[in-house]
């Protein structure tokens, strides 16, 4: 029996994270970092593709589980008949290597306790050669190698490939795990204190979650969707990976299921925006350095992502052998979209420049050659037809969003030329660029008839991406048109009036080229919380927040959709899109408006 996505927790070292389910066990790990191969699979196979898992013997789920308030630990609780327990779970920020700290404590009674690590190399496909070393019990298997210890040593033995651990803890004992992998031809790595770790994790995250400048309504949330975009940042480079995991599908058992372990310029800079706007400046000029270092070389060559370190080929392939979450195959390694034309992008980044510009970050000599050399590039290309936002994997199309974000390109290039004149460019001609792209995009892409934007030229469809319109500044929040194309949305990709679909995926024209539907998409449903409060509808706007920050697990984590009728999480988990979807429209809804400077809202000159 496969457990519900949002039965997991996250715990991560900002290099890679583990997902921690509620009976204890720990089902998704990839070592050393976000993009290496899995040794605990379990999350997308079954046990026998590893996992990790500490409880009370013969228990199941936890009675209760919470983070400590402001940080990345866990910890996770049963009352049982013998007495009651906690596990508490982190990863340490790194110095040598990657350590993964349970510590157990007993709470009251006396309990006994089982631990059974199942360790599966390489998505849970390779069996590693199991021995014991200086105390520690030692996992080789081609590059990997991965060390367990206990504080104090506890009874530990192997038995059909699986490292069995007994013990019992009365209240106030306390036992430590500690996992850590290494390259498997270096020796042993150092050892760390795990109890020295839990203090330091603790006071780090709090001190960094300190630094938050919202102290609005729903703080929690807001402070809980930060820490995890903190969690999604690889620190020794700055990228930012969309999700942790890959391949959490889009529907219970169909066949949408990606590898989101990887830095989608989009999903970035929007994460830039949030992190900016809640006061995070170190971050985002880690993550703007990233960007200058991926693209650089031929920048007009961008790529819609890249792997952690900039990584330019992610080409994408299926692990047959596992199974797939609650049977949802192919599960998949790397990502084909990042072949594909994503015009979009190229507003997005340049946005987020301008925005690090304005917001003061320290700038880099050569940050506008980089924006000019993509203007040039766009220049010619925004005409041609796209893959846009969603990253369709059918033909083609000429997508409204992806427009109106070339718009924004030339609109951002633009004002940087005009606010600061000492930088060159191609005024005039950007300006030409800025004002056909919007004559068409009215022409093109309205229709008048229905008074709403479509989701591409010509086309009878809707997107939601067009709630994004006034956010972006392309037309004033009061224009007929954008209030026409915020109702229309809503009526016809949010029945409810609530959840929002991206687009229909039912339809004949069957724009995705993919088969199978998908759940309703959660960051979608916050644009039309923010749509709404532009328009005028705040309180409207305030309600819908409100019932979709009741989305978020009993942790506050939020995967990519949702199933309304199962009344489930579904896709990759948690995402970054949908915490950044909290974080901007919490500021904006309830906060001082600075959302909107985060994601460029600028009303147009
Ligand atoms: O639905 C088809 C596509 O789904 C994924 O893309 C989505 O996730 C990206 C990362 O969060 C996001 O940037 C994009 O807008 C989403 O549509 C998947 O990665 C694609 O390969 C797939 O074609």
């Amino acid at each position: 029996m496969h457990r519900r996505i949002e039965d997991y927790a996250l715990i991560g070292d900002e290099q890679t994270a583990a997902l921690v389910g509620r009976d204890g066990s720990v089902d998704w790990l990839c070592l050393p970092r976000f993009d290496s191969a899995a040794c605990f699979a379990a999350l997308l196979g079954d046990e026998d593709n590893g996992h990790w898992r500490i409880a009370p013997e013969g228990a199941e789920l936890c009675t209760r589980r919470a983070y400590r308030p402001d940080t990345l630990v866990l910890d996770t609780e049963w009352d049982t008949a013998e007495g009651s327990v906690r596990v508490t779970d982190l990863m340490p920020q790194r110095e040598h290597a990657p350590d993964v700290v349970r510590i157990v404590e007993g709470l009251g009674g006396r309990v006994r306790m089982r631990g059974l690590l199942r360790l599966r190399f390489d998505y849970g496909s390779v069996v590693p050669w199991m021995r014991r070393s200086d105390g520690h019990r030692v996992a080789v298997a081609g590059p990997d190698s991965v060390w367990l210890r206990s504080e104090p040593p506890v009874r530990t033995w192997g038995e059909d490939f699986r490292t069995h651990s007994e013990f019992t803890v009365e209240a106030g004992e306390k036992v430590a795990f500690v996992l850590t992998w290494h390259p498997s031809h270096r020796p042993r790595p150092p050892l760390s204190d795990p109890f020295e770790a839990l203090e330091t994790s603790v006071q780090d995250w709090r001190a960094w979650a300190a630094r938050c400048r919202y102290d609005g309504p729903h703080r929690d949330a807001v402070v809980r969707s930060l820490i995890t975009l903190k969690a999604l940042t690889y620190a020794p480079t700055g990228g930012i990976v969309a999700a942790p995991t890959t391949s959490l599908p889009e529907e219970l058992g169909g066949v949408r299921n990606w590898d989101y372990r990887y830095c989608w310029l989009r999903d970035s800079t929007l994460t830039l925006g949030a992190l900016l706007s809640a006061g995070y400046h170190e971050e985002a000029e880690a993550w703007r350095d990233w960007l200058l270092r991926a693209v650089a070389g031929d920048p007009a060559a961008l790529q819609i992502m890249y792997g952690l370190s900039g990584e330019r080929r992610l080409s994408e392939y299926e692990i047959p052998w596992l199974s797939g979450y609650a049977g949802s195959a192919p599960v998949r390694v790397g990502n084909s979209a990042v072949e594909q034309l994503q015009l979009d992008v190229y507003g997005e980044v340049i946005d987020s420049l301008s925005l690090a510009r304005r917001s003061g970050l320290p700038s880099r000599p050569h940050m506008w050659r980089v924006e000019c050399a993509m203007m040039e590039f766009l220049r010619v290309a925004w005409r041609q037809p796209d893959e846009g936002i969603w990253e369709v994997r059918g033909p083609r199309r000429h997508f409204v969003y992806s427009k109106v974000m070339a718009w924004v390109a030339a609109d951002r290039a633009v004002r940087t030329l005009e606010d600061d004149p000492t930088l060159d460019g191609d005024i005039e001609g950007w300006r030409a660029m800025r004002d056909e792209v919007h004559r068409e995009v009215c022409e093109r892409g309205f229709d008048p008839v229905r008074n709403t934007f479509t989701q591409s030229y010509g086309s009878t469809e809707l997107d939601a991406s067009l709630l994004l319109i006034p956010r972006v500044g392309f037309l004033p929040p009061d224009d007929p048109r954008v209030v026409g194309t915020v109702d229309a949305v809503r009526a016809e990709l949010a029945p409810d009036g609530f959840l929002v679909r991206r687009y229909n995926t039912t339809t004949t024209t069957d724009v995705d080229g993919l088969p199978g539907d998908e759940g309703v998409f959660v960051v979608c449903s916050f644009w039309l919380a923010d749509a709404l409060h532009l328009t005028g509808r705040t309180q409207e706007a305030r309600t819908l927040f409100e019932r979709l920050v009741g989305l978020t697990n009993d942790l506050g984590l939020l995967s990519e959709e949702y199933d309304p009728v199962a009344g489930r999480q579904l896709g990759n988990f948690p995402q970054a899109f949908s915490h950044i979807g909290l974080v901007v429209s919490a500021l904006s809804l309830f906060g001082v408006d600075e959302a909107e400077e985060a994601d460029g809202a600028v009303p147009p000159g």
